[in-house]
């Protein structure tokens, strides 16, 4: 299959599977999820190489899985691969940068996403962030300190990470002081919902829409109402924005403008309610979950690397008390290597093409789903020695990670492709450059103001941190985070760290 010549002697990517009508091959992996997906593409990756093919009904699905044609399509050839495929229901995605055709609108509205996060207040908020997340964290450290369950001060990090990034988001989304704690919480509960009932092939348009009818409509029809209800919720803030933003015109100019803000005097063009609603849901849910998820991986690093977690505190204290600004900071070589290894997204959104093109041997016809191994490329042993091996100084001054720069966007030559977790090219995250700031600003409060240990008590007793992954949208740790926390203090009880936030 898939050997006849397609266009100009090149032939389409090698499948491995018969294609039946509607359902195109997808049956090979079924139940169809991103793990069975996986593995599929890790089958026939194996048997053809880097680039291969699946079918979604009669519409081919190519994978890339090596750096050099990853390069060569997403940036030498960027505006070619720039076109998302159309989908005939996107829900909430309707009206977001990432499902917008490449042209006018998408360009106006990506721009206007990067303006706001560039000029965004993001260390006034990140200073009130990383307080409530350490506070947070000293309270639990404290709890399980005092647990009378024998348990210690094991602690599980992770919905305290993902109150602190939901916050953070949501105060550069709508405006600090506008969502009230119980508003963001209901916020916070409906995006979970949401996302729990979205369905992951969809999402990378991977599911045949004979399979989506038959398969999902119960699941559909439960995502309508949290849909109603997210949509009633945002417009309820939006409009408090709103009138705020009236208010204070005049009074203070210099009040902190909102992504909410920016939209409503987009000018160009006019916003309807569905769309304002579809962008918001956007920023939140393409920033929190894989900046909650880098995260934790990132913590469950420096608990199983108690040399490395020693060794970034060392450097945030001497170039604090040196002012050493020159070099590359350990801390941006942790998160780095963490992205590598363990990146949110193993695939990009669903590129596609809006004419026939040949890439390496084989033919790409126009229309066809395009996606990319980030996880893959990134641990290419081609490309990295050790590749499994969690190693920040390969990013230092002299690495041969040292002139990777997640937040190019892939346009500044080849060493940018070695690693791809933010994409690369014309559709490469617009958020790259916040998350890693916010990424590096907790992480270096973290390390300095608690001992991130195994845990040696309790539940965990006994175990190392399970570094298992749970393959989905986002990738997640399978088992959650658990850690023995202590508070850094001097002997007489004082802090001993003071901060100062990271970077912009
Ligand atoms: C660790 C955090 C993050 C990771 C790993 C991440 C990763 C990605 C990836 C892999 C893509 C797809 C690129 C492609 O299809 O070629 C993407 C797109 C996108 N991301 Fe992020 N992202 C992160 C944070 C953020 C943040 C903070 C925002 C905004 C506040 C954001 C907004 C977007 C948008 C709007 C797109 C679509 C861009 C387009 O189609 O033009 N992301 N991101």
């Amino acid at each position: 299959k898939n050997r006849k010549p397609y266009c100009n002697g090149n032939s389409l990517p090698p499948s491995s599977w018969p294609c039946l009508p509607l359902i195109g091959n997808q049956f090979h992996h079924y139940p169809p999820t991103i793990t069975s997906l996986t593995e599929a593409l890790r089958r026939l990756h194996a048997a053809h190489g880097p680039v291969v093919s699946l079918w979604v009904g009669s519409k081919p699905a190519i994978f890339i899985s090596c750096h050099d044609l990853a390069h060569r399509a997403l940036v030498h050839m960027g505006t070619t691969f720039a076109h998302r495929p159309a989908s005939w229901y996107s829900g909430l995605n309707s009206h977001c940068v990432n499902s917008a055709t490449y042209g006018s609108r998408w360009g106006l509205l990506r721009r206007n996403l990067c303006s706001h996060l560039g000029a965004a207040h993001v260390k006034d908020v990140l200073r009130s962030s990383g307080d409530r997340l350490i506070k947070i964290l000293e309270s639990a450290a404290a709890a399980a300190a005092a647990g009378e369950d024998g348990a210690g001060a094991v602690v599980a990090p992770l919905e305290t990470f993902r109150h602190a990034v939901f916050g953070f988001f949501a105060a550069l989304c709508f405006g600090q002081g506008v969502v009230e704690e119980d508003m963001l919480g209901r916020l916070r509960d409906l995006h979970a919902e949401i996302i729990s009932l979205i369905v992951e092939l969809d999402a990378f348009h991977l599911l045949p829409a004979f399979l989506q009818v038959v398969c999902y409509f119960p699941r559909w029809r439960k995502l309508l109402s949290a849909q109603k209800r997210h949509h009633l919720l945002v417009t309820t803030i939006i409009a408090a924005r709103r009138t705020r933003r009236e208010e204070v015109v005049g009074q203070d100019a210099a009040e902190p403008r909102c992504y909410v803000d920016t939209l409503l005097g987009l000018e160009l063009e006019e916003l309807g309610e569905d769309e304002m609603v579809s962008l918001c849901w956007e920023y939140m849910n393409a920033a929190v979950k894989t900046t909650t998820t880098a995260l934790q991986w990132i913590m469950a690093r420096l608990v199983l690397h108690q040399e490395i977690q020693q060794k970034l505190r060392n450097d945030i204290a001497s170039r604090r008390a040196s002012g050493d600004h020159q070099q590359r900071p350990f801390v941006e070589a942790v998160v780095l290597e963490a992205l590598r290894l363990h990146p949110p997204a193993h695939y990009l959104l669903a590129h596609t093409t809006d004419k026939d093109v040949s890439l390496g041997k084989h033919v790409i016809p126009r229309g066809s789903v395009v996606n990319f191994g980030v996880a893959t490329i990134g641990r290419d042993e081609t490309s990295w020695t050790d590749p499994g091996v969690f190693r920040p100084e390969r990013f230092m001054e002299g690495g041969e990670g040292s002139g990777v720069h997640c937040t190019s966007g892939g346009s500044s030559g080849s060493e940018t492709m070695k690693m791809i977790p933010f994409g690369a090219g014309r559709r490469a995250c617009p958020g790259a450059a916040v998350a890693m700031t916010v990424l590096q600003s907790f992480v270096e409060d973290l390390v300095m103001r608690f001992e991130w240990k195994r845990a040696t008590t309790g539940a965990v007793v006994g175990e190392s941190v399970d570094m298992t992954e749970k393959l989905g949208i986002i990738t997640e740790m399978k088992v959650p985070l658990q850690t023995h926390l202590v508070v850094r203090q001097n002997s007489d009880g004082s802090h001993i760290y003071k901060r100062t936030i990271y970077g912009r």
